[in-house]
């Protein structure tokens, strides 16, 4: 399997995207204005589609916070090369230092329990309830690489999802385009998220057992499918802000711009650190015409999205709706994720009160996460021993029924 051997965890060092949060890019004061609720989009338009109103209304603008750039960048800069150098048997490192942030990393730890180590403890909430399982793909289904267009979906992590589909009703929730995720993971039997969740679309028979609703429409291959697009009216705009962010990011060496449909992503990871600052000014000089739209950070990147009241924990809700368990309190969701975006989703899962919301991570990060997951690699421990679990309880109940 492609994934690197399973590390020890390598340190308490600070995630660098603590302060990642979407800002409008209509706010002048200063180049990244954070809204002080990370992750809530501030909305000028509400998304439309089964089970949503169609509204025009305009949301207030949340209090702005001031935060430069630098901080975002300095953080980044602290992670760069990758946090393996803190490891004392990687790089000559400072044992008194590593031996706090270690501390730090198992107290962090202790909070967000394991969810392959607790895997037992953590399920026995789930008995008696539907479990569904969300999952987000870079960073917790394939590994982060440098060039995004090569991160492959190993094919034992397919194989588990796959089983784990059959098991469950199932879902990827990525900010990349639902096109290029489904080149990467090529299990038609799953629901799509694409762009942060403006994208939705699955089999039009449902799964598992749940019947789909929602609006119908077929697919290339000419099945039947439901799907949800609340941004499409962003289409157009998102080709034109593309196609600007290629042009300025094509004189940076190696700055990359990926279109995700409803997002476009401005790569960082392959370019220099001094253009980091001269590269995020053009993106936000760029995004100065476009009020209707907002910039947030991920891993090394920048993302365009529309400025409307969606996100992944919307996405996961509306799916849930979709296959007809919107307002059921028999659900568990489980949902992964390594990333800021992530963050509304584990929000909506704790919010539910039932499941479990797994961040990927083998760093303390400030999380709404209440279990982890170091990395992909225990990911693919975790999906098996779910199935495992499942398997063991369907054996049971026939056993039961004989
Ligand atoms: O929601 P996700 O599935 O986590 O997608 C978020 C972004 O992931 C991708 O970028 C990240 O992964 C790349 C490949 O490992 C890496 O090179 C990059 O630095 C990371 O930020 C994707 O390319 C973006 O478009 C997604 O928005």
């Amino acid at each position: 399997m492609a994934f690197r051997s399973k590390p020890k965890h390598s340190g308490g060092l600070k995630d660098p995207m603590l302060h990642m949060a979407p800002v409008s890019a209509a706010s002048s004061n200063g180049l990244f204005n954070y809204p002080s609720n990370a992750g809530s989009h501030t909305s000028t338009t509400a998304p439309t589609g089964p089970g949503y109103a169609p509204s025009k209304r305009r949301l207030p603008l949340r209090k702005v916070e001031n935060a430069s750039i630098t901080g975002w960048l300095e953080a980044m800069k602290d992670s760069s090369p990758p946090r393996t150098r803190c490891h004392p048997q990687v790089d000559v490192y400072d044992k008194s230092e590593f031996e706090a942030i270690d501390m730090e990393y198992k107290a962090w730890a202790a909070n967000h329990p394991s969810a392959v180590e607790n895997f037992e403890k953590l399920i026995e909430a789930a008995s008696g309830k539907r479990i569904f399982v969300f999952l987000d793909y870079d960073g917790t289904l394939s590994p982060i690489v440098e060039n995004p267009e090569c991160a492959f979906m190993p094919d034992e992590m397919r194989t588990v999802v796959k089983e784990i589909a059959t098991l469950f009703p199932t879902a990827i929730i990525t900010g990349r385009s639902r096109e290029k995720v489904y080149e990467f993971v090529q299990l038609p039997e799953l629901y799509y998220a694409g762009s942060h969740g403006m994208d939705i679309m699955g089999p039009a028979e449902g799964c598992n057992g749940c019947k789909a609703q929602g609006i119908r429409a077929l697919n290339e291959e000419g099945n039947e499918v439901v799907l949800f697009q609340p941004a499409s009216e962003f289409t157009t705009i998102m080709n034109e802000i593309f196609k600007l962010l290629e042009e300025k990011a094509s004189k940076v060496s190696g700055a990359k711009v990926e279109h995700n449909k409803f997002c476009v992503s401005v790569h960082f990871r392959r370019v220099k650190e001094e253009d980091w600052l001269p590269l995020a000014e053009q993106v936000q000089h760029v995004l100065r015409s476009y009020p209707n739209l907002c910039l947030t950070q991920g891993r090394k990147v920048l993302e365009v999205r529309p400025l409307i009241m969606w996100n992944k924990g919307k996405a996961l809700d509306f799916l849930l709706k979709t296959l007809g368990f919107g307002s059921r309190s028999d659900v568990f969701p489980i949902y992964i994720g390594d990333d800021q975006t992530d963050e509304d989703a584990f929000k909506t899962v704790v919010r539910r009160k039932h499941g479990l919301a797994i961040l990927v991570s083998n760093v303390v990060k400030e999380t709404n996460a209440t279990s982890s997951l170091q990395d992909p690699n225990e990911v693919l421990e975790f999906l098996q021993l779910l199935v495992k679990w499942k398997r063991r309880h369907l054996n049971r109940l026939c056993k039961y029924l004989e």
